[in-house]
């Protein structure tokens, strides 16, 4: 029993472990995976100097983590199609496109979202300065 759940530790770590790997791997080879993250730390950045309240900070990490898991889910799709399907395909074009309008999806929500919290304390900041 105790045995048991030591085995289940390592097997949960080692799991940890290839997951973080994944998203290390995907961060060094993908330039829309930096670009992204890239921006999240901006953003981020902006909403402490702003002093978002803590709903703004969840939706931000909300609309942060689809497009980073978008983007994940995006690079396994086309390592998975460039491994079974290097010649070009229909089936394989559908496949890649529609990983990439995943993306594409939830990054038109982070823009959305990064409008929605921001918009109120810029023009505050903006008439602050102005006045
Ligand atoms: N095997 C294939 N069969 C048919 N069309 C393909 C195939 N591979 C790629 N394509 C088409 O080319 C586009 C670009 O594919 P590519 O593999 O270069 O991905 P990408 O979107 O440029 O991503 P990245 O640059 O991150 O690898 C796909 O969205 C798809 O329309």
């Amino acid at each position: 029993m105790v045995k048991n759940t030591a085995v289940g530790h390592k097997k949960f770590w080692h799991s940890f472990r290839f997951a973080a790997h994944g998203i290390a791997a995907a961060f060094k080879s993908e330039l829309n995976m930096k670009v992204h993250s890239f921006l999240a730390v901006v953003v981020l950045i902006a909403a402490a100097v702003f002093r978002l309240p803590a709903a703004s900070w969840m939706l931000l990490l909300l609309a942060i983590t689809l497009v980073l898991t978008a983007e994940l889910l995006n690079t396994a799709i086309e390592a998975t199609i460039d491994l079974v399907s290097p010649a070009i395909h229909p089936l394989a074009k559908k496949a890649k496109d529609t990983a990439a309008g995943a993306v594409l999806l939830s990054a038109v929500f982070a823009l959305i979202t990064g409008l929605y919290v921001f918009y109120g304390p810029v023009i505050d900041w903006i008439t602050g300065l102005m006045s």
